[in-house]
């Protein structure tokens, strides 16, 4: 059994804390992270706003991305052997990737390949105050949050409902705890316990 995961929603919502932890618990479980597929800032156009363009689609290659997952379709056993990811021979029939980032849902070549897609969200001030504490490869300059990041997760979360792309909401604001325990327990009862 194959079972692809997404692990998407805001910026800051807790999508990689909660992906790591579900990372080491999953049987066979492998990553791919769509921050790893930014592409270079010189190719990163300037709006009329005056801001570096980062959190549209066009930003990232996902035509890369896809291929990544696409290899991880053709031979999960050797992606994860290429990833330094151990096959557990008890559960070497279940094999499970996670796909995180902020921007899972709107590139239409991948919406149809999860077997679930999760979404963590948290109000628009804990955002802000999360994001405002942390350090990208790229800093954020001044207003770039209120002049660019939210319109575009509004954007981009309110074109994903009108296209009826069906998600599981998760409130970010829980305890990392009581969402890992959450998320893996819905998991397990979707998946891992019908094979
Ligand atoms: N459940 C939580 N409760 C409180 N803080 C959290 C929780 N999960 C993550 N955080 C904190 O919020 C910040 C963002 O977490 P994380 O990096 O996991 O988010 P992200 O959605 O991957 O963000 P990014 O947009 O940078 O990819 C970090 O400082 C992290 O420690
Ligand atoms: N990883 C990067 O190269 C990079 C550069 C500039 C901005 N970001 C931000 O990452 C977030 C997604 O995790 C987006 O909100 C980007 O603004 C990432
Ligand atoms: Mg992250």
């Amino acid at each position: 059994m194959k079972v692809i995961i997404g692990v998407g929603g805001m910026t800051n919502g807790g999508k990689t804390t909660l992906t790591n932890s579900l990372l080491k618990t999953l049987p066979n479980c492998c990553v791919i992270h769509q921050d790893d597929f930014f592409k270079p800032q010189d190719q990163i156009a300037v709006g009329e706003d005056g801001f570096k363009q980062w959190d549209v689609l066009e930003s990232l290659d996902m035509e890369a991305m896809l291929s990544t997952v696409q290899a991880w379709v053709r031979n999960p056993c050797k992606f994860a052997r290429a990833h330094g990811v151990p096959v557990q021979p008890a559960a070497s029939d279940t094999h499970v990737l996670l796909l995180e980032g902020f921007l899972l849902y709107s590139y239409r070549p991948l919406v149809d390949l999860y077997s679930r897609r999760y979404f963590l969200t948290v109000p628009y001030e804990e955002c802000k105050r999360r994001r405002s504490t942390r350090n990208y490869q790229v800093p954020d300059p001044p207003g770039l949050f209120d002049g660019h990041v939210w319109p575009m997760y509004q954007k981009y979360k309110g074109e994903m409902e009108a296209n009826g792309v069906e998600v599981v909401y998760l409130d970010g604001t829980k305890a990392r705890g009581e969402l890992f325990q959450q998320v893996l327990q819905d998991i397990q009862n979707s998946f891992l316990n019908h094979c």
